[in-house]
C-alpha cells in the first residue's frame, strides 16, 4: 500500500525514514509548496539511543498526483489543513487520512468536506530538524490512533500499515480523550516555554513554573469535562512532569517557530480552548489560558 506523508518537517522526515526502512512504499509530499518537482534525498534520523537510521526518500508535490491511492498521513503544521483539505478533496476524498498534528478541532476542514475515512493520531515522540537532511528523533511511547468518524476501513488496518519498530503506533478506541489530554499538556508547554524562553525541562526543575502549569491544567480540565471528556487534573500534571523529564533540554515547537519567524500553532491550543469555552458561556473560567495564548501570539507577531 502506498503511504503519502504530507509535510516534510521534523516528524514527516522521521516517519518517512522509519516506514521506508520497514519496507513500505513512502512518498513525502511537500505541504507548503507545490512546485511540481520530484527528487530523492538521503535522510538521516538520529535517535535518542545514538543510532543513525538512513533511507533514500522521494519528495514530491501534490500537483504531480491526480489521485492518492493508499494512506495519507498529515505531518504538516495544522494551520495548513484548510487549504490542504480543499486540494485533497478530489484526490483523496475516499482515502484514509491520518492527522498526526497537535491541537483541537484540526480535523474540521476534513469533516466539513465530508472526507470518508478520517483518523487522528496523538504523537508521543519528539523530533527536531538538525540540518536539511537530518533530524533528531526520540520516541517516548507508542502513538495512539483512533477514528474520528465511523469508517469501513478498520483503525487496525491503518495502524498495521504505519507501525514500525522505530516509530510505534497502536489503536485507541477513545481517541477524543487522548487528544484532549495531549492538547492540555500542549497548552502548558507551547505557551509557558516560549514566553519564558526555556526548554521543556522547566516544569520538573522549577516549582513556580509547575504551579503556573497546574493553573492552566485546572482551567482546561474544566472545559474538557463540560465536553463530556473524563480527565483528572492529576493525570495531566503527571503527564506534564513526565514529558518535561523526557524532553529536558529540548525546545518546544512553538518556541522554535517564534525563533525562526514561523507561524505557530497556538491558535489550535490555548486560543481554541478559549473559543470552545466561550461557545459554552464559560469564557471567564479560562482567562489565564487565553492570556498566555494571546501573549504567545503577540510575541510571534512582534518577532516577524
Ligand atoms: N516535532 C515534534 O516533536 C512534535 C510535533 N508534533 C506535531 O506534528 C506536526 C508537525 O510538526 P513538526 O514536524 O515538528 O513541524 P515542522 O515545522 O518541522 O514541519 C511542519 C511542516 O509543515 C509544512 N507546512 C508549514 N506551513 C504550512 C502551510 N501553511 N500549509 C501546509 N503545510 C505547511 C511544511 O512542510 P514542507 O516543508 O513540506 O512545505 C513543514 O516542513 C505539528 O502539528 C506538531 O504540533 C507533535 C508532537 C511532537
Ligand atoms: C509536548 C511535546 C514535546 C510532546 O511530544 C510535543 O507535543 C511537541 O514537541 O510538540
Amino acid at each position: 500500500m502506498n503511504i503519502y506523508i504530507i509535510g516534510a518537517g521534523a516528524i514527516g522526515k522521521a516517519l518517512a525514514v522509519c516506514l521506508s526502512r520497514n519496507g513500505k512504499t513512502v512518498r513525502l509530499i511537500r505541504g507548503s509548496v507545490d512546485h511540481g518537482k520530484q527528487y530523492t534525498e538521503k535522510l538521516t534520523v538520529k535517535t535518542g539511543t545514538g543510532q543513525e537510521l538512513t533511507a533514500a526518500i522521494t519528495f514530491n508535490t501534490l500537483s504531480n498526483f491526480s489521485g492518492l491511492d493508499g494512506i495519507v498521513v498529515l505531518t504538516n503544521k495544522s494551520f495548513g489543513n484548510e487549504e490542504l483539505a480543499e486540494k485533497l478533496k478530489h484526490k483523496a476524498g475516499h482515502t484514509p487520512i491520518i492527522l498526526l498534528q497537535n491541537g483541537l478541532g484540526i480535523e474540521q476542514p476534513f469533516t466539513n468536506r465530508d472526507f470518508k475515512h478520517i483518523y487522528r493520531g496523538v504523537l508521543f515522540a519528539t523530533s527536531q530538524i538538525i540540518s536539511e537532511n537530518e533530524v533528531r528523533y526520540k520516541p517516548v511511547a507508542p502513538s495512539p490512533i483512533g477514528t474520528i468518524r465511523q469508517s469501513t476501513i478498520l483503525t487496525e488496518t491503518v495502524v498495521r500499515e504505519l507501525d514500525s519498530p522505530d516509530f510505534r503506533f497502536v489503536t485507541e478506541k477513545h481517541i477524543d480523550k487522548i487528544i484532549w489530554k495531549k492538547a492540555i499538556a500542549n497548552c502548558v508547554f507551547n505557551s509557558i516555554c516560549p514566553l519564558l524562553d526555556v526548554d521543556n525541562g522547566i516544569f520538573h526543575r522549577n516549582t513556580r513554573a509547575f504551579s503556573l502549569a497546574k493553573s492552566i491544567i485546572g482551567e482546561c480540565v474544566l472545559i474538557s469535562s463540560k465536553k463530556g471528556i473524563d480527565l483528572k487534573a492529576e493525570e495531566i500534571e503527571e503527564q506534564v512532569i513526565s514529558i518535561s523529564k523526557m524532553s529536558d533540554g529540548q525546545f518546544i515547537s512553538t518556541l522554535q517557530d517564534i525563533r525562526n519567524k514561523r507561524r505557530t500553532e497556538i491558535d489550535t491550543l490555548n486560543l481554541e480552548v478559549f473559543r470552545i469555552a466561550k461557545h459554552m458561556g464559560l469564557d471567564a473560567q479560562v482567562q489565564q489560558t487565553k492570556l498566555l495564548g494571546d501573549l504567545v501570539q503577540l510575541k510571534s507577531d512582534l518577532n516577524q
